[in-house]
């Protein structure tokens, strides 16, 4: 006979945490968010925390090697995502680890044969008011001139004029020399009152533009995620079928933290690759997963998993449940985990970090992830809606919104026909293709998302992760308390908008 969970599985929107005594310590500013990524004995330091508990997920629309530099930036942790070829990766994996903090690769850039609607449709796009322009129109090429909005009047210029004949052109320009510091950078940007100083190589090809917001922002950036030789931690999701030859490329490109992504983390290919890595490269972290049972998370932590992550189904683009018939509730797959990953702490002495992947649709989902015992949460559909993510700003209708779409969907799989020349395309898809409403910047929502999380830990009365885990006190609530906890019995104001 079949076993039968006799608990309905359950999501994080059918908890609320009840507050514990607040006492005068337990103040926001008092909080620390650091968290272990990876597992550890009883009284040691883990070899990597995050000082935020926040991962990107292993996605094409989410985690790129921009997406990565900015999160390690405010303490979290990339996982760039691995449905690209083995190459293309680690080249992602590369740029990250050798982004230095302030330098940064120019997004924007066209050639002088372009013209000035050529520069207001790539503004649009990007949101970026400087451009470079270069000889072939790419990030690395020769630097011919740079155009701001300083350089037009969109009221008066027409808009088929070409570049070359209003950019500031190279012979005008102050630049920086290849192997520039940030601090000398930015004396050439106050002394010369710049917003942006072009970095430039010998052959006079442009490496860098270092932005005067840039420059503030990180002497403001206490929680950024360093190695020992001052790079950003970069994680990398590989998968179960190439890893001979992924694994030691994204080790050459200096990846710190694997993953192995896939819906369905309880299997003899998971443990094969921990094995693999485990031997290869015992310096090298791996997380595994995805699990939603404690028979799942044991086999991967007897495997050697570093952390294990928990989630079927739930995600915002998935429909693996739909299709397939299999999956948890998040909540319920999570309470169980942490349950075991706390009863093998106790037998063991070993620590394994989990994380809680999918799902997290308001910010307080966050907290109650974190007091049911994640260490730390993977996110999508978050992070997607950010200038970071790496797809496309669009316009529908009256918004403004980012493309997001799940690697189970024909569009992300897309690589792999191309890549192998024709096969088949996907039996079924396992997600879809969407817009997420656009949020604007990483740091600005981030910064919101995290001080709600410290308001409500200090309501719980703790000041740390694993005091809210151990303190936390957590009620299921009914369907009819679910519509106490909104507006209720009142007419709103038509200026009252929905929050986060
Ligand atoms: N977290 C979630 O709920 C879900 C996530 N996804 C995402 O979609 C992407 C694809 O996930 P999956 O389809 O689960 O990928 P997968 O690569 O884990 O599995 C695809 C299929 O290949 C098989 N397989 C794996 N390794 C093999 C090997 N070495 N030899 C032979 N067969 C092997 C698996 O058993 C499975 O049938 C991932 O990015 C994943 O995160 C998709 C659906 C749900
Ligand atoms: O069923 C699925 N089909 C897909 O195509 C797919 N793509 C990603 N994922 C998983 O969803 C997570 C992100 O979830 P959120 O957007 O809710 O944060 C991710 O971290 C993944 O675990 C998928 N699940
Ligand atoms: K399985």
């Amino acid at each position: 006979m079949a076993y039968y969970y006799m608990e309905p599985s359950r999501t994080f929107s059918e908890f609320l945490l009840v507050p514990n005594l607040t006492t005068k310590a337990c103040n926001p500013a008092n909080v620390s968010l650091k968290t272990p990524l990876v597992k550890f004995k009883k009284g040691e330091q883990p070899a990597y925390s995050l000082n935020i508990p926040f991962s990107s997920a292993v996605m094409q629309a989410v985690s790129d090697d921009r997406m990565a530099v900015a999160l390690a930036r405010s303490g979290g942790i990339s996982f760039i995502f691995g449905s690209q070829s083995v190459e293309s990766q680690a080249e992602m994996v590369r740029k990250a680890k050798s982004y230095k903090a302030g330098f940064v690769v120019s997004r924007s850039n066209l050639t002088p044969d372009h013209t000035l609607k050529d520069v207001l449709e790539l503004k649009e796009r990007t949101g970026h008011s400087t451009v470079a322009i270069t000889h072939d129109g790419s990030p690395n090429g020769k630097l011919l001139g740079i155009v701001t909005g300083r350089d037009y009047r969109v009221s008066r210029d027409s808009q088929s004029k070409s570049v070359a004949d209003f950019m500031t052109p190279f012979e005008k320009l102050v630049y920086g020399k290849s192997g520039i510091t940030l601090s000398e950078a930015n004396d050439l940007i106050w002394d010369h009152k710049l917003n942006c100083l072009p970095v430039v190589g010998d052959e006079g090809n442009l490496e860098y533009l270092v932005f005067r917001k840039d420059y503030d922002e990180h002497k403001v950036n206490p929680m950024e995620l360093l190695d020992a030789n001052k790079s950003y931690i970069v994680g990398a999701g590989i998968n179960t079928k190439d890893y001979r030859d992924r694994v030691p490329a994204l080790v050459a490109a200096g990846v710190d933290v694997l993953v192995i992504d896939s819906s369905d983390g309880y299997s003899e290919w998971q443990k094969d690759t921990i094995e693999f890595v485990k031997s290869n490269f015992p310096q090298v972290k791996i997380g595994a997963g995805n699990v939603v049972d404690k028979e799942g998370f044991q086999y991967l932590v007897d495997a050697g998993a570093d952390f294990v992550k928990i989630g079927i189904g739930g995600g915002s683009i998935c429909i693996t449940r739909e299709q397939k018939g299999i999956g948890r509730g998040q909540a319920s797959a999570l309470i169980e985990v942490s349950a075991a990953r706390d009863a093998y702490y106790e037998q063991t002495g070993e620590y394994v970090p989990i994380c809680s992947d999918g799902g997290i649709v308001h910010d307080y989902h966050i907290t109650l992830a974190l007091a049911m015992g994640a260490d730390f949460v993977m996110m999508g559909r978050y992070f997607a809606r950010f200038d970071e993510s790496p797809t496309r700003k669009l316009k529908v209708g009256n918004n403004f919104v980012k493309e997001f779409w799940g690697e189970g969907s024909n569009r992300a799989r897309n690589w792999e026909r191309y890549d192998t020349g024709g096969k088949a395309g996907l039996m079924f898809e396992e997600g879809v293709d969407s817009y997420v409403p656009y949020a604007g910047s990483l740091q600005e929502n981030m910064s919101k998302t995290l001080h709600k999380i410290k308001s409500t830990m200090c309501n719980c009365g703790s000041i740390s992760i694993p005091e809210l885990q151990r303190n936390a006190r957590i009620t299921l609530v009914s369907a009819t308390s679910i519509v106490e906890g909104g507006a209720h019995d009142v007419i709103l104001k038509e200026n009252n908008i929905a929050g986060e």
